[in-house]
C-alpha cells in the first residue's frame, strides 16, 4: 500500500486534494477525516499539517507527501523534491521598515522574526551574517511594530500584508517556493511512487497545454509548424483535398490566442482548440 501525506489545511490543502482527484484518486469529503483508504489505487492518504509532512516522509513513515518547498527546506528533514507541482507559488523574503536596511548584511546584530527559523538561520549563516532569529508562529509582520524584531522573513504572495504593516522587502528573494512532491532522500524508486509521479505530471501537462488542430495548404505547412512545434513533433495528416493537410500539436495554453492569430495570418483555417483532460507522455 502506497502511503501519501496531503496538507490537511492551509494554502496548499484544497489545491493538493484537487490535483490528486484529477489524478483519479479518492479524496476526503469531510475535512475532519485524517486518514483515507483508496483500495482501488492501492493507496492510503494521511492528512497532516503541511509543516509536518517532510518530517514524516523523511523519517520513512510515509512514502511521499505534498508540501511547500519552503516548508521542506525549513524542516531540515532528510527529504527531497521529486516533482514541482505548479501551484501554491510564493516567494520567501526579508522585509523591514523603509530606510532601515538595504541588504542582508545590514541585519548583523539585529533581530529577525520568522516562522521559518531553519530556513532563515541557514540563509544568514551562508552569508556570514550574525543576527538573532526570533521564532514566531505566524502573523510575523506585526513583530516589528510591537518591537519584538527589526526585520521579518516570511512568505510574500501579493505583498498586501507587508504594505499594510508598513514594511518593504529587502534584498532578493530568499527562495521561490511552490507545492512539491517529496520523498525520503535517496529512497529507492518504487513502481507505486513512479505511478503517482506520472499521474501528477500528466495532470500538470494537461493543465499547461491545449491541443490545437488546423488545416493548411500543403506548401505552407513547414512554415506553420514552426509556430506549433509540439512537444516532440506535430502530427501532419493528408486531407481528402490533396492540396491541404491537417496538423495537430500541443501548444502552451498561455500562447493559445497568439498562436491562433499567427497561424491564421500564415493561411491556416479551421483552427480548433481542445482541452486535454489527462495524458502520459
Ligand atoms: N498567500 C500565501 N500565504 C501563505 N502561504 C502561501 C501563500 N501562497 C502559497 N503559500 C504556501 O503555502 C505553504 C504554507 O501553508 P500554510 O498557510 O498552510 O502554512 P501556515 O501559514 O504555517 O499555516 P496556517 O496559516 O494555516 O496556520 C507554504 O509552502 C507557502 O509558500
Ligand atoms: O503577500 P500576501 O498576499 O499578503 O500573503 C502573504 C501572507 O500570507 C501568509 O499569512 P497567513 O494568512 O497564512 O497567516 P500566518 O502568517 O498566520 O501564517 C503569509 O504568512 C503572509 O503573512
Ligand atoms: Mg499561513
Amino acid at each position: 500500500m502506497l502511503r501519501v501525506a496531503v496538507p490537511n489545511k492551509g494554502s496548499l490543502s484544497e489545491a493538493a486534494s484537487g490535483m490528486l482527484r484529477e489524478c483519479g484518486y479518492r479524496q476526503r469529503s469531510d475535512h475532519r477525516e485524517l486518514v483515507l483508504q483508496d483500495p482501488d489505487n492501492g493507496t492510503e492518504f494521511f492528512f497532516l499539517r503541511p509543516r509536518d509532512i517532510a518530517v514524516y516522509v523523511g523519517a520513512g513513515q510515509l512514502d511521499v507527501g505534498i508540501t511547500g518547498r519552503d516548508l521542506l527546506l525549513d524542516s531540515g528533514a532528510p527529504a527531497e523534491e521529486l516533482l514541482a507541482l505548479g501551484f501554491g507559488g510564493s516567494t520567501f523574503r526579508y522585509a523591514a521598515r523603509p530606510g532601515t536596511a538595504a541588504q542582508v548584511e545590514d541585519f548583523a546584530g539585529r533581530r529577525v522574526a520568522t516562522s521559518y527559523p531553519g530556513l532563515v538561520a541557514k540563509h544568514l549563516a551562508d552569508r556570514g551574517v550574525s543576527a538573532e532569529v526570533v521564532r514566531l508562529d505566524g502573523a510575523v509582520e506585526t513583530a516589528v511594530q510591537l518591537g519584538v524584531a527589526d526585520v521579518i522573513a516570511d512568505v510574500v504572495s501579493t505583498g498586501t500584508t507587508l504594505r499594510q504593516a508598513g514594511l518593504e522587502v529587502v534584498g532578493e528573494p530568499i527562495l521561490h517556493s511552490e507545492a512539491v512532491l517529496v520523498r525520503r532522500t535517496g529512497a529507492e524508486p518504487s513502481p507505486a511512487v513512479e505511478q503517482l509521479r506520472r499521474r501528477l505530471q500528466g495532470v500538470m501537462i494537461a493543465r499547461q497545454y491545449v491541443l490545437m488542430d488546423y488545416d493548411i495548404r500543403a506548401e505552407l505547412v513547414d512554415q506553420a509548424v514552426q509556430l506549433t512545434p509540439g512537444l516532440e513533433s506535430p502530427t501532419v495528416s493528408p486531407l481528402h483535398d490533396r492540396g491541404w493537410v491537417a496538423v495537430r500539436a500541443m501548444v502552451p495554453r498561455r500562447d493559445t490566442n497568439r498562436v491562433m492569430d499567427e497561424l491564421w495570418e500564415r493561411g491556416a483555417r479551421g483552427i480548433l482548440v481542445t482541452d486535454i483532460s489527462a495524458c502520459r507522455l
